[in-house]
């Protein structure tokens, strides 16, 4: 295929033009910079004339844009979707506009929602503070409870704006207490003994005494194995067996949470009996799918991932009975072969979750930091948003401060430039859900700024990922627009995609400056919540982007969004172009 580079202009060169855009790197005055007045505008017409429609060309034209354009087709003149809006909640909105967009923050906040934040004014304290997406766990509450939550939360988005994605989490078939009769909690003391059994109560649960949801444990379980409740938050030893119930002494005193996990080891290492055949989707986690498929969720996380073939069969189950089969699977990594398999596992999914509450308690402690950020890496390189999750501030379930050491955790993880960091019983049962979510959000713009200011990140070698021709255009073209933001100190990266890939593409570059990401539908919008440095806006627009640069631009000017001056690269998945321009 031919490939021809056009010079549409003879002189200056766009080059030499593009050099006199020099700023100070430690300017404060970002907007208001104007591109040299070499730069005309002209019409995009002008130069896609010189298109031809069989060939890829790569034109490099002084239109007033710097603009560079790679086609495989003339851009088509489509007629202008009627709409005047543009759907941007009202946090983003404030943000935009009293702090500019460098200080938007880029990673990304999900808040598992329980008993302390299951109100409609719980959940909009949630959004006002920075929640991207509300996490549902199938291991806790009713089914009429997640289907109030979920309506609670689309009521929010639909009345004010938000986009809220919600992701639901399922149970698995990982060992857990029963419910403890209804009590919040029981305390274990060191010495005491307690009665682990597959037997069953209702509210009369005898006095130490708790329930295990897995036929097979008393006869797994020997004599002198270590029982950890919550990955070790409690410690028993067996010391004695009797037909249904395993006797045990609390080595390590806690508090015992309604079905909490329950992981058993011999010889320093986790026993993986019968339960390691158990189906990663239980029978009912498979009730719990479909009502996630009948409620529209945006995610689907799976827990105990073991395989590639799971997720590919969740995948396909989903695409056969959901109408845009638009909900996402994220692979929660949290058992030793989610990390053997982890490369295909993450290849196959459309995201992954560290969870290293679980993780913690199937591999020693010491292991699971250096896991964290092999899992955020490799999706980084494989182009799938990734979540940090658990005791992130889990302190605060209880004070409402935050421990430094914790700090210093969410800290790594905004470092490691990971899409997202999660709450789970900070906000689902804890004290002080809104003020860990502030902490959470606070900690991670201080270090974005500090780390892009002072250009601590190294760059990282990104591999080519694409696995067709068009695809690797839309791949270098986000590569490249990604890197001359940088250069160009831009103020904001503008992305118009329909499926929101060219959006996910300039994310994992990680950039710099902020991605306003307009697409036209409200399900793709909520789904972009979940990554790195997006800004996700609902839109619609035409296939010529000339037009919905105009519209873009007056719409958001309108709402003191951007401002005449403001320097933005634009990018989109129909016409496959670079923009460089100032803001009219
Ligand atoms: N819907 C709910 N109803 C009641 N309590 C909940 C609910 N969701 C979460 N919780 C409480 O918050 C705690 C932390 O939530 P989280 O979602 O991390 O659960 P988990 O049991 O630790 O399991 P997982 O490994 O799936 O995260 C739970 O142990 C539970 O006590
Ligand atoms: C989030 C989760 O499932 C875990 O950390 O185990
Ligand atoms: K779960
Ligand atoms: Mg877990």
């Amino acid at each position: 295929m031919a490939q021809a580079l056009h010079f549409a202009v003879s002189s200056p060169s766009p080059a030499r033009s593009l050099s006199k855009l020099s700023y100070s790197k430690h300017s404060q005055s970002l907007f208001h910079r104007r591109i040299p007045a070499t730069f005309v505008r002209k019409p995009i017409s002008a130069v896609s004339s010189d298109l031809e429609s069989s060939s890829h060309q790569v034109l490099v034209s002084e239109n007033g844009k710097g603009g560079i354009f790679l086609a495989a087709s003339p851009p088509q003149t489509a007629a202008t979707t009627d709409s005047s809006v543009i759907e941007v909640d009202a946090v983003t909105e404030a943000e935009l506009k009293e702090n500019g967009f460098r200080s938007t923050r880029r990673t990304k906040l999900v808040c598992t929602i329980g008993p302390a934040t299951c109100g409609f004014e719980q959940l909009e304290a949630l959004a006002v503070g920075g929640m991207n997406v509300a996490r549902i766990n199938m291991c806790h509450g009713t089914r009429e409870w997640h289907r109030t939550v979920i309506e609670r939360v689309r009521r929010l988005n639909e009345e004010k704006g938000y986009a809220v994605a919600i992701m639901m989490d399922t149970e698995g078939s990982e060992i857990h207490m029963g419910d403890l009769g209804g009590a919040s909690s029981a305390k274990a003391e060191d010495g005491e003994i307690w009665t682990f059994t597959v037997r069953s109560f209702g509210s009369s649960r005898p006095e130490r005494t708790i329930s295990v949801n897995y036929d097979g444990f008393a006869e797994d379980v020997k004599v002198g194995d270590e029982l950890l409740v919550d990955g070790g938050m409690v410690r028993f030893e067996v010391i004695e067996k009797i037909g249904p119930d395993v006797k045990c002494r609390c080595t390590d005193p806690g508090l015992l949470l309604p079905r909490a996990n329950l992981t058993f080891w011999r010889d320093g290492s986790l026993v993986r009996e019968r339960n390691a055949m158990l189906p990663t989707i239980s029978s009912k986690d498979w009730l719990d799918i479909d009502f996630g498929i009948a409620e529209g969720v945006d995610f689907i996380a799976i827990s105990f991932v073991k395989s590639a073939e799971v997720i590919k069969h969740l995948k396909s189950y989903i695409a056969a009975r959901s109408r845009d089969s638009d909900i996402t699977v994220i692979a929660k990594i949290e058992s030793i072969d989610s990390l053997k398999n982890l490369e295909e596992i993450i290849q196959a999914s459309d995201g992954a979750m560290v969870a290293r509450g679980d993780l913690g308690a199937q591999i020693p402690l010491e292991q699971v930091p250096s896991a964290q950020q092999r899992i955020v890496q490799l999706c980084r390189q494989l182009n799938k948003p990734v979540i940090v999750a658990s005791q992130l501030l889990e302190s605060m379930i209880e004070y409402p401060t935050p421990t430094r050491a914790e700090v210093a955790d969410v800290s790594e993880a905004v470092r490691q430039r990971a899409d997202a960091l999660m709450l789970s019983g900070e906000s689902a049962m804890g004290q002080y859900p809104e003020k860990a979510l502030s902490v959470l959000r606070s900690v991670s713009l201080r270090i974005e700024r500090w780390w892009r200011e002072e250009k601590h990140h190294e760059a990282m070698e990104l591999a080519e990922i694409s696995s067709s021709f068009a695809e690797s255009i839309s791949e270098e073209i986000c590569n490249s627009a990604a890197k001359m933001a940088n250069n160009l100190e831009v103020d904001a990266l503008f992305v118009y995609t329909k499926t929101g890939r060219m959006a996910s593409l300039l994310s994992r570059c990680r950039p710099d400056c902020p991605i306003f990401a307009f697409t036209t539908t409200t399900s793709v919008r909520r789904r972009l919540n979940l990554q790195w440095g997006l800004i996700p806006f609902r839109l619609n627009f035409s296939d010529d982007m000339e037009s919905n640069l105009n519209r873009t631009f007056s719409l958001l000017k309108a709402r003191g969004m951007i401002q005449s001056g403001d320097l933005v690269i634009a990018v989109s998945d129909m016409l496959q172009s670079i923009q460089v321009m100032n803001v009219p």
